[in-house]
């Protein structure tokens, strides 16, 4: 099992993510002869994970059943240990469109946090790019490697734990793109600017607030950076519900053209349900949405 490749059959040492309902999934580490306790009764990770199928349906001692699912950089990001505030799928989407990421991407990033978006970074950028992330808390730093391990993707990743508003990302002339993700970005953008290669590329910087957001933007404008563009992600979940309608009575049909146009055009809510009416299925927007996570600001470093 990697995070970067697909294996058919669960081992020894596998990260595997107990599916228990939608809402209730975790992530284990398959060790022979361990058990891990579920609210369906107890998993034997010998006789019931190693060997299976990942996808399997896996009956619990309880007789209850679980399925037991590769992970993937997603489902690791609902599953993780939270060390840090961590950035979450519908952001990492629109960061690995926005900055381009691909095969073969070099990428700086900081600061690593709980390695929620690192894992999607590096399934995207494998299996010839690299990721430079820089972590200053020496514990979340060596957590983050001994997962990177864990998980496979080692070999793609290198993590420096150094403040990168003073030492920067411990590289020079290699990025295509650079990811912050620190309370004081603007502090950063030099040597931001410093880790991208001479042809330039995309840069992304993550904060909760419109002033950090300001503060990042002149820094950007100052180092010549270009394309600058702040977004927020949220996602509009639409509520599809029946609702019927009324027909309006416009009056006989030799009332002439026009009625008949808007009354086939034009169908009101009407109170007087003595009307014909139909009814369908129509799906609206929510008039207010929570889920602020934050703005990401983008610019482009050009040549040079
Ligand atoms: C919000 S977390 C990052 C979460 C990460 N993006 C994720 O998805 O899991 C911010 C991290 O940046 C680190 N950090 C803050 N300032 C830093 C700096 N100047 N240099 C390096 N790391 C820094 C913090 O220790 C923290 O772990």
């Amino acid at each position: 099992m990697s995070f970067v490749e697909y294996s058919e059959f669960i081992q020894e040492g596998d990260v595997v993510i107990i599916f228990l309902g939608h809402d209730s999934m975790m992530p284990i580490k398959v060790e022979a002869g361990a058990q891990t306790q579920t609210r369906y009764g107890a998993i034997r990770h010998s006789s019931d994970l190693i060997g299976r199928r990942f996808g399997s349906k896996v009956t619990c001692s309880k007789g209850g059943w679980v399925y037991v699912l590769h992970p993937t950089p997603e489902l690791w990001t609902v599953n993780l240990p939270h060390r840090t505030q961590i950035l979450y799928t519908t952001d990492i989407a629109n960061i690995t469109l926005m900055l381009d990421l691909k095969p073969g991407s070099i990428v700086c990033e900081s600061g690593t946090g709980s390695g929620s978006l690192s894992h999607a970074i590096l399934r995207t950028i494998a299996p010839s790019g690299h990721l430079h992330t820089v972590e200053f808390h020496a514990q979340r730093a060596e957590k983050a490697a001994q997962e990177f391990k864990e998980h496979k993707v080692a070999h793609l990743v290198t993590v420096r734990n150094q403040d990168v508003c003073k030492e920067g990302f411990g590289v020079v002339g290699v990025a295509d793109a650079v990811f912050l993700d620190i309370p004081s970005p603007w502090e950063a953008v030099t040597h931001a600017k410093k880790a991208f290669k001479r042809k330039g590329g995309r840069l992304c910087s993550f904060s909760p607030c419109i002033e950090q957001v300001q503060r990042t933007c002149e820094a950007l404008l100052e180092q010549g950076f270009e394309e600058i563009c702040t977004v927020e992600v949220l996602q509009r979940v639409h509520d599809v519900r029946s609702v019927t309608l009324h027909l309006p009575d416009f009056g006989p049909e030799d009332g002439g053209a026009e009625s008949a146009k808007m009354a086939s055009e034009e169908v009101l809510l009407a109170a007087n349900s003595s009307h014909p009416s139909v009814t369908c299925r129509t799906a609206t927007a929510p008039r207010e949405m929570a889920g602020h996570t934050g703005y990401l600001t983008f610019a482009t470093k050009p040549r040079g």
